[in-house]
Parts: structure tokens; C-alpha cells; sequence
């Protein structure tokens, strides 16, 4: 049977624009910062002062979630004295959508007045000095997509929103990394967050032992789904970018081992966390300048 490739999603400036444009018509607020909340972490949005909450099914151009633990509203309201958005719920490409789709989010963001970009998300645990439960400070990524050319930046560049080709050697902003370690050890978990090297992968499935240890042998410190694209997006249109994983549980490396990953360990593990990753994040955000070059 003949099969057609679904076209690709690419969206123009003026589709970026138009949904901008709406969400401005529906809020005053105007955030600086914007969290992407992964699996189970949506939490973090009910710490917004002054909320007001779009479901995504309303927003012109918007992707759905489809995905249990992932929410599907975008919460705009203030933390610690910055104006926030949080995407309560993220796109993945193993859910269908592309790499246009996943990362349309970013741009509106940037196109709102976004600077920094928060992202989080659960991880699998590949560095053997990790246990489940610890929070991973992402310092770099491994963008396995992007790498074998399925990155959000092909196709013809828009230099009103970057240039052709972005620098990644400083996608996480290492001065926001050094006040996100700082403040951990301020709260007193600085036994269990560590800093390292995120893998995305396609998924849906997770990593079977030969995956697993060529990533750890590759120099990922920690593996998802999901991060990577929206990074390289944020850093194309200049905002800075902190991020965390959190070890939802540990790769399986060992052909002794019984251990199956499976997504209900995944979201059990972000309820044991979500109180010490949302007073780390409250933490920083107290501390961090709106205007980036204040840092
Ligand atoms: O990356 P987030 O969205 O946090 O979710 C992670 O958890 C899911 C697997 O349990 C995958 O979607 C993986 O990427
Ligand atoms: N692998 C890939 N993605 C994940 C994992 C994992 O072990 N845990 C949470 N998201």
C-alpha cells in the first residue's frame, strides 16, 4: 500500500506572531521566564502567584498533550517577583508531532519577551554515582535527534529569530548553572543534585542494554525524550537556558538485572522530589536578575 510522508510542520514568522499576538490579548502579564515542566513535574506551576491558566486546545496553533503526567495548559503568573509562563505539559516527537511542533512553544515564548528559558524533565540515571531521586543540573546535551539531522533548525533559516548556524558549546548558561548548584547547597540537598550530560532519544521505547551502555559510554550522564530540541530552539532566538533532569530511575545496564524501566515508576519517583525541585527552582528565581546581562 502506497503511504504518503505527513508534511512537515515548519510555521512561518507571522503563525509564531499570530499566537503571541492572542496570548497577549488574553493576559496582561507579560513573563520574562518560562518553564517547561516535564513528566510528573507540572507541579511547579502551582506555585505561580497571580495565575491565569489557557488550556492549550484553546490557543491558536498549538499542539495537544498526549501524554499521562503532562497537563496541557500554559499558566502565566509571578514567582518570586519574576513573570513567569509554564507549559504545564510538553510535545515529544514519539507522540507524532515533529520537531517544528515540539519546539513551537519557544518561539511564541521569545516573540512574548521571554530571556530565560527553565527547562525540566525526568531522566533515566546512566552515571553509576547516581541514585534515583537525585537531581541531574544539565550542563550539556547530547542531541541524538539533531545529530542524525532531524534537528528544528533545518530548513530555511529566519534570521529574525537566529542565525544559521547557532553555537551549542554554551547552550546551558553557566553562570546560571553556578546559582542553581549554589542554592542547592544553600537549601542543604547538595548531596544529591550533581551536574552532567543529558541524552535525548526518539523513544517511545526506553533503552535496552546495549542502548543504554553505548550512551553511558558516549559521555551521557542521564537519558529522556525530550529537552534537546527546545534547547537548541531557545539558544537559536538568544535566551539563556538552565535545566534539570530528574533520576526517575536508573538505566538498565546489567543483563543480570530484573529491573524494568516503565513511565508509573517514572511519575512515582517525581512525587518523592517535587517539593525539594520546586524550592530549588523558587530558590534560583529569587536570586536570578530578570535582565540577563546583570548576571
Ligand atoms: O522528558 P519528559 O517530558 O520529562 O518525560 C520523560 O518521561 C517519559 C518516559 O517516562 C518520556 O516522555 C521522557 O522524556
Ligand atoms: N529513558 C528514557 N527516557 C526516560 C527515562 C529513561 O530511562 N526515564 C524517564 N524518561
Amino acid at each position: 500500500m502506497a503511504t504518503t510522508a505527513p508534511a512537515a510542520h515548519r510555521c512561518s514568522y507571522e503563525d509564531y506572531e499570530a499566537t503571541a499576538d492572542w496570548l497577549r490579548s488574553q493576559t496582561e502579564q507579560r513573563p520574562k521566564v518560562a518553564i517547561i515542566c516535564g513528566s510528573g513535574l507540572g507541579g511547579l506551576a502551582a506555585l505561580l502567584d497571580n495565575r491565569v491558566v489557557i488550556p492549550y486546545k484553546d490557543i491558536p496553533n498549538f499542539p495537544q498533550t498526549t501524554v499521562e503526567g503532562h497537563q496541557g495548559q500554559l499558566v502565566f503568573g509571578t514567582l518570586e517577583g519574576q513573570q513567569c509562563v509554564c507549559m504545564q505539559g510538553r510535545f515529544h516527537t514519539y507522540e507524532g508531532y515533529d520537531v517544528y511542533q515540539v519546539t513551537y512553544p519557544v518561539r511564541v515564548f521569545s516573540l512574548l519577551g521571554v530571556r530565560t528559558l527553565v527547562v525540566t524533565n525526568a531522566a533515566g540515571g546512566l552515571n553509576s554515582s547516581f541514585s534515583v531521586g537525585d537531581i541531574m543540573l544539565i550542563k550539556d546535551h547530547i542531541n541524538m535527534p539533531g545529530l542524525v539531522g532531524n534537528n528544528p533548525l533545518c530548513g530555511p533559516n529566519d534570521d529574525r529569530f537566529g542565525v544559521r548556524f547557532p553555537c551549542m558549546s554554551d547552550a546551558y548558561d553557566r553562570d546560571l548553572l553556578a546559582l542553581a548548584q549554589q542554592t542547592a547547597e544553600g537549601q542543604g540537598i547538595g548531596a544529591f543534585v550533581h551536574q552532567g550530560v543529558y541524552c535525548m532519544v526518539g523513544g517511545p521505547t526506553f533503552e535496552s542494554i546495549a542502548e543504554g551502555r553505548a550512551l553511558r559510554t558516549m559521555g551521557a550522564d542521564a537519558v529522556g525524550m525530550s529537552t534537546a530540541l527546545e534547547v537548541v530552539v531557545a539558544r537559536h532566538c538568544g535566551l539563556r537556558v538552565l535545566g534539570f533532569s530528574l533520576i526517575t530511575n536508573m538505566v538498565v545496564t546489567d543483563y543480570d538485572s530484573t529491573l524494568k524501566a516503565n513511565h508509573a515508576e517514572v511519575l512515582d519517583t517525581t512525587l518523592m522530589r517535587t517539593q525539594d525541585l520546586q524550592g530549588l527552582v523558587r530558590g534560583i528565581l529569587a536570586q536570578m536578575p530578570v535582565d540577563p546581562e546583570d548576571l
